[in-house]
């Protein structure tokens, strides 16, 4: 079994935010903090380390305290180069990425991840009814693996894991877990909901 000093948390942050008005979704005020900052808060102290993948307002982010990894390639080519530069930055055989938007992620999710990696090398959270690629566990030494998928073309987390025949995690039981705020109007959605009695959803 992983032991937390096995594991890096990575958040990945680095996208364009086109659906936010092309704005650094991550930063987005969200419930009191910037979005990122609830999943980060949330890995910390259950993995070795928290990295943020970001590709712009490097030093906003920095002002966290976390270790901040700008993708090897930019020009926002995906989440998948977010893991492939987090990889590369890891000092821990295993990687935990959760996207910047999903503030709402189980209080327990390092353990649940963990628990159900079995012998494969990349696990992958699944809500019930559909599998959410950008919460997954990651073989640190499968960098170079991926490293040739992108450079062959590939930019699709799903269908990568697809290749090493990932182990899924249900979370059926926390479908809301996943609620993935790309909009504004998502975003003031959820604020309400947690403003009227879903407190304690947070931490
Ligand atoms: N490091 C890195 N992360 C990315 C990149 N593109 C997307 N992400 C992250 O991957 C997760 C899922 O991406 P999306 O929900 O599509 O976010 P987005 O690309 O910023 O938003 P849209 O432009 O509206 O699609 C988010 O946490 C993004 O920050 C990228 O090029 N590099
Ligand atoms: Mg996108």
């Amino acid at each position: 079994m992983l032991a937390t000093a096995d594991l890096t948390g990575v958040i990945l942050a680095g996208g364009a935010g086109r659906r936010m008005g092309g704005r650094d979704k991550g930063l987005e005020p969200f419930a009191g903090k910037p979005l990122f900052a609830h999943t980060a808060m949330r890995l910390d102290g259950q993995v070795a380390e928290v990295l943020i993948s970001a590709n712009r307002n490097i030093d906003a982010y920095a002002l966290f305290g976390w270790r901040v990894i700008e993708d090897a390639h930019p020009g926002f080519e995906g989440p998948l180069m977010g893991l492939y530069s987090a990889l590369g930055a890891a000092r821990t055989p295993w990687l935990l990425i959760a996207p910047c938007d999903t503030p709402l992620l189980p209080q327990d999710l390092v353990a649940r991840m963990v628990a159900g990696l079995g012998d494969h090398a990349i696990a992958v959270a699944f809500d019930g009814e559909r599998e959410h690629p950008a919460v997954a566990l990651v073989r640190t030494a499968l960098k170079d693996d991926l490293g040739a998928a992108l450079a062959a073309g590939e930019r699709k987390l799903s269908r990568w894991y697809a290749r090493h025949g990932a182990a899924q995690i249900d979370m059926a039981d926390c479908v809301d877990a996943f609620a993935n705020l790309n909009t504004e109007e998502e975003k003031h959605q959820w604020e309400l909901r947690l403003l009227n009695g879903a407190q304690g959803v947070l931490p």
